[in-house]
C-alpha cells in the first residue's frame, strides 16, 4: 500500500530537506501550511527542484508525488489525512508547535489503523517532538490520553542542512547545501519498529547528536550572524571571511567542543574534524545565507537550553571556560529592531523594561556573568539611545 507522510511547514527545510527524503523513501507527501501562496503554488504544480550547491558544482533532484492543504481554511481535510497517514513531520519553527498541535491531536484521535502514527518534529531545538507531544496531550481528552500511545509514537530528532532564504523569483525550487544529517531516536517505536526512511540515521540515544549539532553548527552560525550583523556584513560567508569574526567563531567552538568531549565522551580528534566541517559549511559562499535569517528570533536563541546559554551554563557547572560564549550572548542582545524580525523588536523593549530573558536560575553559576553582559548592553542603550558598538 502507498505510504503517506503529512508534513507541516512548506518552507525552506520542509521542501528542501524533509520532503526530499520522504519522497526518496517512497512516501506521498501532503504539505500543510497556512500561507496561501505556498499552498497554491504546491497545488498548481506537479514537481519542484532541489539543487545542491557546492564548490563541486550543482546537482538537481526533482520532487514529485505531493499534495498540499491549507490548515487555516481546510482543517477538517488535514484531520482526515492525519487519520490515515503513516508519518507526521513538521518544520514550522519551535514557537509554532503549539499552534499545529490541536489539529494533529484531532487527527490522531480518530485513527483506526492498526499501526500507530510516527510523529517526528524537525525543528532546531532540544526535545522538539517531546514539546509537540506535550501540546498534543494538552489537546487530547483525558480518557483518550490513556490510549494515545496505541495511536501515535513520538520520536525526537536532530536535523542539519543549511537552507538559506530563497530568491524571490525561485518559486518552489530550493537551493541548498549538499551536506545533510537527520538523526532520530529509535526507542519510542518499541516493537512496532521505526518507519523506513533510508536518509535517517537511527540512534538509541539522541542527546549527544542534538547537543553536538546545536552547540556546534547553530552556536557558530549564530555567532557569525550576530557579530556579522554588527559589523555590517550581509551574509554568513562574508562574516566568516573577516579574520576577527572567524577568530571569535573558533574561540566559541573551542568552548563548546570542550563540553561535547567532556560530557559525551566524543574523542577530541573526532570533534575537531566535525568542527572543521562546520566551519567549511558555514563559510560556503555559494549559499548566500543572510545574517538576518541566521540571527532571526534572538530571544528564542537566548533561551535556557539554546545554543549559547545551554552550553555556557553546562560549562559553568563544570568549572570550565565560557567567556567567548558570553561575547555571542552580548552580540545577540544587540540584534535589536531588525526589519521583519518581531523578536528583535520585543528584545529591544524587554531590555528597556528589565524583564527576564534567558530563564537562567538566579542561583546558577552563570547568572551573574550574564547579568553583567545584559547590564553592559542596557547601559550603552541608555547613554546613547542605541547600542554603541
Ligand atoms: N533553514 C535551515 O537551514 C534549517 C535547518 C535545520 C532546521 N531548521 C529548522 O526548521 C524549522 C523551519 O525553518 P525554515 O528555515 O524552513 O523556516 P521557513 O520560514 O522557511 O518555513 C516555515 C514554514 O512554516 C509555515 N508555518 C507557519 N505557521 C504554520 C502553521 N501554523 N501550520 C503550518 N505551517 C506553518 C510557514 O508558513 C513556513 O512556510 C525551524 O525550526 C528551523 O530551525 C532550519
Ligand atoms: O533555524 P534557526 O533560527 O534555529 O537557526 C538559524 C540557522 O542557524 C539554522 O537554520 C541552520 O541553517 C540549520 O540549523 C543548519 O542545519
Amino acid at each position: 500500500m502507498a505510504k503517506k507522510a503529512i508534513h507541516f511547514g512548506g518552507g525552506n527545510i520542509g521542501r528542501g530537506f524533509v520532503a526530499e527524503f520522504l519522497h526518496a523513501a517512497g512516501y506521498e507527501v501532503v504539505f500543510i501550511d497556512v500561507m496561501d501562496n505556498i499552498i497554491s503554488a504546491l497545488q498548481d504544480s506537479k514537481s519542484y527542484q532541489v539543487t545542491e550547491v557546492s564548490e563541486a558544482g550543482e546537482a538537481t533532484k526533482t520532487i514529485t508525488n505531493y499534495r498540499a492543504i491549507n490548515s487555516k481554511t481546510h482543517e477538517q481535510d488535514v484531520i482526515q489525512e492525519i487519520s490515515t497517514a503513516d508519518v507526521v513531520t513538521c518544520a514550522v519553527g519551535p514557537n509554532i508547535l503549539k499552534f499545529i498541535a490541536p489539529v494533529i491531536a484531532k487527527g490522531i484521535d480518530i485513527r483506526s489503523t492498526p499501526k500507530p502514527l510516527a510523529v517526528i518534529a524537525c525543528e532546531n531545538m532540544i526535545g522538539g517532538t517531546s514539546t509537540l507531544h506535550g501540546f498534543i496531550n494538552d489537546n487530547t481528552d483525558s480518557e483518550r490520553l490513556k490510549t494515545l500511545g496505541e495511536r501515535a509514537q513520538f520520536a525526537n530528532s536532530a536535523i542539519d542542512r543549511i537552507v538559506p532564504a530563497q530568491a524571490p523569483d525561485s518559486g518552489l525550487n530550493v537551493r541548498i547545501e549538499k551536506f545533510y544529517e537527520w538523526v532520530v531516536e529509535t526507542a519510542p517505536f518499541g516493537s512496532v519498529g521505526h518507519p523506513d526512511i533510508p536518509a535517517i540515521h537511527w540512534v538509541d540515544h539522541l542527546e549527544p547528536y542534538i547537543e553536538r549539532k546545536l552547540f556546534t553548527v547553530n552556536t557558530s552560525h549564530a555567532t557569525a550572524a550576530y557579530y556579522g550583523k554588527h559589523a555590517g556584513k550581509k551574509t554568513i560567508a562574508e562574516a566568516m571571511k573577516d579574520s576577527y569574526i572567524r577568530g571569535v567563531v573558533h574561540d566559541v567552538l573551542e568552548e563548546t567542543a570542550s563540553l561535547i568531549v567532556d560530557k559525551h565522551g566524543i574523542a577530541a580528534q573526532e570533534q575537531q574534524e566535525y568542527v572543521d566541517t562546520i566551519i567549511q559549511r558555514i563559510s560556503n559562499p555559494y549559499l548566500e545565507d543572510s545574517v538576518e535569517r541566521v540571527g532571526r528570533a534572538p530571544m528564542r536563541k537566548l533561551g535556557r537550553k539554546e545554543r549559547f546559554i545551554g552550553p555556557a551554563a553546562q560549562l559553568a557547572e563544570r568549572g570550565m571556560k565560557y567567556e567567548a560564549l558570553l561575547g555571542s550572548v552580548e552580540m545577540a542582545l544587540r540584534f535589536q529592531n531588525v526589519e521583519g524580525d518581531d523578536e528583535s523588536v520585543a528584545l529591544a523593549k524587554i531590555l528597556k523594561e528589565n524583564s527576564p530573558l534567558t530563564g537562567l536560575e538566579r542561583t546558577h553559576p552563570l547568572f551573574s556573568a550574564v547579568v553583567k553582559v545584559v547590564d553592559q548592553v542596557q547601559s550603552e542603550a541608555k547613554e546613547t539611545g542605541q547600542p554603541r558598538i
